[in-house]
């Protein structure tokens, strides 16, 4: 039976939900603190752990960068939390869920969280022993590319795919970066061979080298048996590292040497393996920022980057939310056996309004949703996150310059959904109308 852990300060809510999932043939331990969530992890063994975002003596999302990605974890968050959300997916987190959510919601994260991909995904998903398989998984993570904003990053994807060159891919998260990885190997000569993706962010950094390199048995206190690194289990593939930015000064160095030498040698073992990978990174931080600072090392960031693509947030590429949002129609539709033909006009203001800090994987989880709360073949704003209504200018720090392009656009678009009325704008971003016009003011806006 699949053993889940429940972190939840709310006693009533937490028991409703494990009677609701033993119901479901989960066995589920409660854990009302996040001291005591971490002491049942050192006793038990779970398969899952879903943790409230806010628990009085701890912090979910320290909790999350504990696991180290070594258990799925699902978080719960409450009303317009979705920014702490993505916070907590960075930091490892497999999906996030808002409050109130319906229990098949719970259902549906729990079954993708289960059938996740460990830290590292062993599975050549293009290999030649999946050649079925792999038309398969080609048309579930089908990378749509449509708007003005990504025209040049598609053709940049067919140009650079067929080479040898090692791509940075750089975008926010849910941007759609691993997909892009995942279509390069696609386009590649190297397709009918293993693409092994591995998560810098997730793996301790006592771990990363047994990781890239594999190790032998009993060359350190919990090397129980052989183990293939991933740099050789890729070889003549592609080998994707996921959040390359974390990964600590030493483990920089071991990468780049393995990837001037083209060889490397499993930990403990004294020969030398050689490798022919071609490597694909991809950061949502400023990896040039992190060279300067010096905490990222310049050799190793131009080796990964011989060529960079850009890939934009969702905000800035409207052309292609519609055609996205249709495509993940179809696909939820599909999955949940529902016959919904379109989104109400009402739904796509909202979309259009909405600065979806977690881009596509955000658009997806609501999409995800509202197939599943519909209940006639359109799908309406009632069933949409409650985060979505209210722009979150409460978030923003008023007058931190940082935001201000991210401030400007929220107050454009509340007055555009408001048609230019100041008051309900100004009701709409929860600010004062005095504070509003003064943030028209300060920005110069030509209203
Ligand atoms: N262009 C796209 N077309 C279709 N689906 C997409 C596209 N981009 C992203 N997605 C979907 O959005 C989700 C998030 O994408 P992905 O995991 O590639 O993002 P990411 O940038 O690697 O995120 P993170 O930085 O958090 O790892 C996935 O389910 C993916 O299939």
């Amino acid at each position: 039976m699949t053993k889940i852990l429940i972190i939840e300060d709310d006693t009533s809510f937490a028991q409703m939900l494990q009677k609701f999932l033993a119901r479901n043939s989960y066995d589920v331990v409660l854990s009302h603190t996040g001291l005591d969530g971490e002491k049942q992890l050192k006793e038990h063994d779970f398969q899952l752990v879903i943790t409230d975002l806010r628990l009085p003596d701890y912090d979910g999302i320290k909790l999350v960068s504990n696991l180290k990605g070594e258990i799925p974890v699902i978080v719960m968050t409450g009303y317009a939390e979705v920014s702490t959300a993505v916070k907590a997916m960075k930091m490892g987190a497999y999906d996030y869920i808002s409050k109130p959510f319906t229990p098949d919601q719970m259902l549906l994260v729990i079954d993708g969280a289960l059938n996740s991909k460990p830290v590292v995904s062993r599975e050549p998903v293009y290999s030649k022993e999946k050649v079925e398989g792999a038309k398969e998984a080609t048309t579930s993570q089908e990378l749509i590319l449509t708007s003005e904003a990504t025209q040049k990053l598609e053709e940049h994807i067919v140009l650079v795919a067929p080479t040898d060159m090692s791509v940075l891919i750089i975008g926010e998260s849910g941007t759609g970066k691993e997909v892009t990885a995942k279509a390069i190997h696609q386009k590649s000569t190297r397709n009918e061979k293993p693409y092994i993706a591995l998560d810098c962010g997730a793996i301790p950094k006592e771990l990363a080298a047994s990781e890239f390199f594999g190790h032998i048995k009993g060359s350190f206190t919990g090397a129980v048996a052989d183990k293939v690194g991933s740099f050789e289990a890729a070889n003549g593939g592609t080998l994707f590292l996921d959040e390359v930015g974390n990964l600590s000064y030493e483990n920089q160095i071991q990468l780049l040497r393995a990837l001037q030498e083209r060889k490397i040698k499993r930990i403990g073992s004294n020969s030398e393996i050689q490798v022919d990978v071609r490597i694909l990174s991809a950061t949502n931080e400023d990896l040039k920022a992190a060279v300067e600072k010096g905490t990222f090392r310049e050799d190793l960031y131009h080796r990964l980057n011989e060529f960079s693509l850009q890939i934009p947030a969702l905000k800035n590429r409207h052309g292609d939310l519609s055609v996205l949002a249709s495509h993940f129609l179809s696909k939820f539709n599909e999955k949940l056996n529902k016959q919904i033909v379109d989104f109400s006009a009402e739904v796509w203001d909202i979309f259009n309004a909405y600065h979806w800090p977690g881009n596509i994987r955000e658009l997806q989880n609501v999409i995800q949703r509202a197939v599943l709360l519909s209940t006639t073949d359109k799908v309406e704003a009632k069933v949409l996150p409650s985060e979505l209504m209210s722009p979150v200018l409460e978030t923003v720090e008023l007058g931190s310059l940082s935001k201000a392009d991210f401030e400007k656009e929220q107050i454009v678009n509340a007055l555009k959904r408001t048609n230019y009325n100041k008051s309900k704008a100004a009701k709409l971003l929860q600010v004062t109308r005095k504070t509003l016009y003064n943030r028209i003011n300060y920005y110069d806006l030509d209203l």
